[in-house]
């Protein structure tokens, strides 16, 4: 199978690096970011690091939607939520799609496959979750977190169907990719799953700008979880998902991934950090508007919604630290 990776990002690249060098396959790596190219092509490829040590430049394909005439199996997506609409349109006018491809994608949050859906035939999408965590650093900078042999994901077809041939060969390459891969019976579930792990983990070490590590310092961090996961599990109900995991699951899971992932920072707090908006109205905003929609309010993810966004607000007044002093405000 060849595969096509839209987004050389920090996920972008995990999956692609993960199926070129362990399944052996054949990737090309589709690229907006023009300085991220511009490096990957001056280095002579990406340079990947795991939990900061054994740093290596390994060579990849990157190309833009227009100069791109491949024709891969599978496409694989990982952009964010607010970038997807127009990286769709683009590579679609650059004709990249066609009718015989599958795609897949992992990204957080909730809305990008129905989008994904007005390019590709149902039974063609392959809906995905990965508890696999990355960071960018800077262009063509990645850094795998956690030991090798922690990855995992969920992946379910957005029909809910059994996996084809396709789907089950997607499925033995992420296997022999060492990405963790397990089939979940249904998208929305396993979707809802991850989203409540982020409208925990994310946003709050967003907002108080912590690694995960960190952030299961405070003795508090179970009493939190509870209280926005039991939210979106009585949102859920009256909407007739049902998530792959227990309320008491998630908690666990909160304490076990964040030890795992001590020093990651969440992908929202990445795009904070570096001034871009977050995906915070896909994750808590999502969770929201599902309660709204049910007759139920879930008072504390509309509540963090907010408090995302007056941070976001916040980062004008702040300059970058230049000392060993707290950053300083502007009048
Ligand atoms: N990172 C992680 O650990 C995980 C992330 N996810 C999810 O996967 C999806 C993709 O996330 P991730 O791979 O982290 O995304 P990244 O932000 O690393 O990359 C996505 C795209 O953002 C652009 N970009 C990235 N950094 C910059 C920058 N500094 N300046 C300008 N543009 C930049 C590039 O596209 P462009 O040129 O078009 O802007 C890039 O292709 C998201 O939905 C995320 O929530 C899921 C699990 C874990
Ligand atoms: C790695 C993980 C699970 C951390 O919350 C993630 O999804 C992210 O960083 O966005």
């Amino acid at each position: 199978m060849k595969y096509g990776i839209i987004g050389a990002g920090a996920m972008g690249i995990r999956y692609g690096v993960m199926l070129q060098e362990n399944a052996g396959v054949t990737v090309d790596f589709i690229e907006t970011w023009e300085p991220n190219v511009v490096k990957i092509r001056e280095q002579g490829g990406v340079s990947v690091a795991r939990d900061h040590e054994n740093r290596q430049i390994i060579p990849i394909n990157v190309y833009s939607p227009e100069a791109y005439s491949g024709h891969p199996d599978v496409w694989i997506i990982f952009k964010k939520q607010m970038q997807l609409a127009d990286e769709l349109e683009r590579d679609n006018k650059a004709g990249l799609f066609s009718d015989d491809q599958y795609v897949f994608s992992a990204m957080n949050g909730m809305g990008h496959f129905e989008k994904i859906a007005q390019y590709f035939p149902s039974d063609r999408i392959i809906c995905g979750t990965a508890m696999i965590a990355t960071r960018m650093d800077g262009p063509a900078n990645v850094d795998f977190m956690g030991a090798e042999g922690t990855e995992n994901m969920h992946m379910a077809r957005y029909t809910n169907a059994e996996p084809d041939a396709t789907v089950q060969a997607v499925f033995d390459d992420f296997t022999t990719a060492k990405l963790g891969p397990e089939f979940a019976p249904d998208w929305q579930g396993m979707c809802m799953s991850k989203v409540v792990f982020n409208a925990v983990t994310n946003t709050l070490c967003t907002m108080f700008e912590m690694q995960m590590g960190q952030f299961i310092e405070y003795d508090g961090v179970r009493a939190m979880s509870a209280q926005l996961f039991d939210e979106v599990f009585d949102a859920c109900e009256r909407a007739g998902i049902y998530l792959i995991e227990t309320r008491q699951e998630e908690i666990d899971s909160v304490i076990t991934v964040s030890k795992a992932y001590r020093y990651h920072y969440p992908s929202m707090y990445q795009d904070f950090s570096k001034g871009r908006p977050t995906e915070v109205d896909y994750i808590n905003g999502y969770i929201a508007k599902l309660g709204r929609e049910h007759d139920y309010v879930c008072r504390t993810h509309e509540f963090v919604v907010h408090e995302v966004h007056m941070a976001e607000m916040m980062r004008q007044y702040h300059q970058p630290q230049t000392d060993n002093t707290t950053a300083t405000i502007n009048a």
